[in-house]
């Protein structure tokens, strides 16, 4: 079975030829300025550039209003908008059809309580991204390295929309998450870092190919 891996928070060059190389199917840019993966919008255009065809450029904001998005999806050729923030299901709807792109929901899960969500946005959003929830007054909601228990969604594959699993990823422990959760999907930022911001080409190249060796329980 292929899984679909997501490069995360790329800012240089290298970092998308080794997520190309590697064999992604996604890279991510990050517009949030509180992120030492923050790009500008003449960064992020110039870098979407080095993207090869067939590979799905998707911009990740948080809370963004439309006039950031706006000013996102003009300076950058984009495949898809993922909302890592507090969006309610009616602003993914809104989204969507304002920039006619596919929307990605992240979902932060930390306990069986917090699963009722995924069912929330399954029927609005094209993709969710299923990720651990940011520890409480943490800088950033998303790309802190923090996995969630994987085991919460053991026997829940059967969401009506493709997902993604995110959260802690790494190269070491991406197999055991795809067995235990089914996932088709997955996403890595901070896991496959040389330091926050940069990524280093042969962890890169490890969490493909131990994403793509996983056998997962369908
Ligand atoms: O990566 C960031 O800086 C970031 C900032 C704000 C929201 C989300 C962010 N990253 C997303 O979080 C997941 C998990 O990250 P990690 O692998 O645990 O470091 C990542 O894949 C991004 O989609």
């Amino acid at each position: 079975m292929a899984i679909a891996v997501k490069v995360c928070g790329l800012t240089r060059p290298e970092d998308v030829l080794a997520a190309a190389n590697a064999g992604a199917r996604y890279v991510g840019f990050v517009f949030f300025p509180k992120s030492p993966r923050h790009l500008s919008l003449d960064d992020a255009r110039a870098l979407a550039g080095e993207v090869p065809v067939g590979i799905a450029k998707v911009a990740l904001t948080v809370d963004a209003d439309d006039a950031l998005l706006d000013a996102i999806t003009e300076a950058v050729p984009l495949d898809m908008v993922q909302l890592h923030g507090h969006e309610t299901p009616d602003r993914v709807a809104e989204v969507r059809s304002r920039y006619g792109l596919p929307v990605m929901k992240a979902i932060g899960v930390r306990d069986a309580a917090d699963l009722s969500e995924i069912d929330r946005y399954a029927g609005v959003a094209d993709q969710l991204l299923i990720d651990a929830k940011p520890p409480e007054g943490a800088v950033l909601p998303g790309g802190n390295g923090l996995a969630f228990d994987w085991r919460l969604l053991s026997g829940r594959k059967y969401w009506t929309v493709p997902w993604m699993l995110a959260g802690g990823l790494t190269p070491d422990n991406v197999a055991e998450a795809i067995r235990l959760t089914g996932a088709r999907q997955v996403d890595v930022s901070s896991g496959v870092e040389a330091a926050p911001g940069r990524k280093d080409a042969e962890r890169v190249a490890q969490f493909v190919a131990s994403a793509e060796s996983a056998h997962s329980p369908s």
